[in-house]
């Protein structure tokens, strides 16, 4: 068994396994399933042996916790869950504690929440600490810290939160562990004819092959939409993602192997004959996601996954086509913003959106390719000048009180017209639409008074000035900023700026 999972390239992997409740605990009678944690224990000792670092995202505590108060089903408040959580987490840990100990593994328990995280320094610590924690050998199990997280600062399910933690620590591999043993392209409990899908390397096209909508255990937390919105971001950051089924946790090991020989041309991808020398490994049954050939950078990461973005800071389309070359280091510059939407502090992340017509409004499908090819150099070239000041646009004077920029009180909490993007606006006010073939917004809710245009997220970044500021220096040049604010700490209005929609 051991030499079956060999670390690739002679160098140990990063392994995150996330295992759901579905497969802590029966779905009937809420026991927990002691075959299946018993196994996946004895799969992390020796993978561990093999010098693999391992790190378990354990679902559970409100499973443990409905057992534990012989309760039939999950309360439908936000503070009951939370009290079942609290009473669970700590059975939970105890028994993996028990578990591991029999095998003399240590193990720690590490508890988050999306708040702890969404502060770079806090990022930072949290990294640290399971650096610390994986070198010295020990293995750290991850859960949702569901006490004390509120819908604003929750992950919401452990399929993000294991997909954020693989992403922190740049790990190799994710493994989604589940009752279903790959994803399929319709709900395999619910439909006997749902084919299993084998390899994906793009989520988005994925999206529109399978049907995910349907929920599988009454435990479980978002179904397969979740793992694929995991997927996502843990393929993005670079790490392979797996779903398999949890029923054989030694299963890992050859999933391992197979992918490894399929790299080295040891396995053929299709079932078919053997290859020449060594055999062809059986393929076992699995998803495999494959990582992006251009991770983001870890900061990058950081801005569009772990942080809720507080508001909106709309760009021209000259901004856009800049920001998403690579050699614009992710900056945006005052010239490009057109507007601000809700209410953010320097620091904070924020989205980048961008006006479009609608459909409608767009007689004949536009100009001509020539002529919009012609209309984007020129956006580009002015937004590079620096930006000439836009018509229209008030120039404040330094002094100019911020009581100025603000004509109501909604400027000031964004609340009319942000809508909530499963982040951080505290007041969402209008239903968001998405559309995940494109794994994109349209903020409905975010129409310019004056236009009849929709706003569109195209990406994230963190927001160098508060909203206010950013209000009042949109569409001047660098060098007005200190003019205008009375200082300047950064030519730039927004950093760190991911463009996932292009131009
Ligand atoms: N296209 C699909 N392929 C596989 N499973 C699906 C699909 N759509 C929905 N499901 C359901 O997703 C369930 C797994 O998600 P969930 O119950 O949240 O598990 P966990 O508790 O392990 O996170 C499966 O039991 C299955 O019923
Ligand atoms: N944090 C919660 C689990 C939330 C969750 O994502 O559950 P699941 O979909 O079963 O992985 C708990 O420990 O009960």
């Amino acid at each position: 068994m051991k030499s079956m999972a060999r670390p690739r390239h002679g160098s140990p992997n990063t392994i995150v396994i996330k295992l759901g409740t579905s497969s802590i605990v029966h779905e009937t009678t809420h026991q927990p399933l002691l075959s299946t944690l018993s196994g996946l224990v004895e799969t992390v000792v020796q993978l561990r042996e093999l010098g693999h670092k391992v790190v378990l995202v354990s679902s559970g505590a409100i499973g443990v916790g409905l057992k534990r108060m012989e309760m039939a089903s999950k309360p439908k408040s936000l503070s009951g869950k939370q009290a079942l959580a609290a009473i669970g987490q700590g059975r939970l840990i105890a028994l993996w504690d028990n578990l591991f100990g029999q095998l003399g593994q240590p193990i720690a328990q590490v508890l988050l929440t999306r708040g702890d995280i969404s502060d770079r320094t806090r990022y930072l610590n949290a990294v640290n600490t399971f650096k610390e924690l994986l070198s010295l050998g020990v293995v750290p199990i991850v859960n949702e810290n569901d006490t004390v997280s509120v819908s604003e600062i929750k992950f919401g399910d452990n399929d993000t939160l294991s997909a954020i933690t693989s992403s922190m620590i740049h790990a190799d591999y994710l493994f989604l562990l589940t009752d279903v043993d790959s994803l399929y392209t319709t709900n395999p409990r619910k439909d006997p004819t749902a084919k299993r899908i084998e390899e994906v390397s793009s989520i988005a096209t994925i999206r529109s092959q399978v049907s995910t909508t349907t929920l599988g255990s009454n435990l479980g937390t978002g179904g397969m939409e979740t793992k694929l919105i995991a997927a996502e971001i843990a393929t993005a950051a670079g790490v392979t993602t797996v779903i398999t089924s949890s029923k054989d946790p030694k299963a890992i090991f050859r999933i391992l192997e197979y992918n490894n020989a399929l790299r080295s041309g040891r396995a053929s991808p299709a079932p078919g004959p053997a290859a020449d020398p060594p055999r062809a490994a059986e393929r076992p049954p699995h998803t495999l996601f494959k990582p992006s050939p251009t991770p983001l950078r870890d900061l990058k990461a950081w801005t569009s996954h772990t942080l809720h973005p507080a508001g909106t800071v709309i760009v021209d389309g000259g901004a856009h086509h800049v920001l998403a070359r690579r050699e614009s280091g992710g900056r945006l510059l005052a010239a490009g913003v057109r507007g601000v939407r809700g209410a953010f502090a320097s620091g904070q992340a924020v989205r980048i959106a961008v006006r479009r017509a609608p459909a409608s409004a767009a007689p004949g499908g536009g100009g001509s390719d020539a002529a919009d090819a012609h209309e984007a150099e020129r956006a580009r070239e002015a937004y590079l000048r620096g930006g000439e000041t836009q018509p229209g646009t008030p120039v404040l004077p330094a002094d100019a009180s911020l009581a100025s920029s603000i004509s109501t009180i909604d400027d000031l909490l964004g609340s009319s017209v942000v809508a909530d993007l499963g982040g951080g606006d505290t007041t969402p006010s209008v239903p968001t639409k998405t559309l995940p073939e494109e794994d994109h917004v349209v903020l409905d809710g975010g129409r310019d008074e004056s236009e009849d245009w929709e706003l569109e997220e195209v990406g994230r970044g963190l927001a160098n000035y508060n909203s206010a500021q950013i209000t009042r220096v949109k569409g001047l040049k660098s060098s007005q900023i200190a003019q205008v604010l009375g200082y300047a700490d950064s030519e730039y209005v927004v950093e760190n700026v991911t463009i996932r929609v292009p131009p």
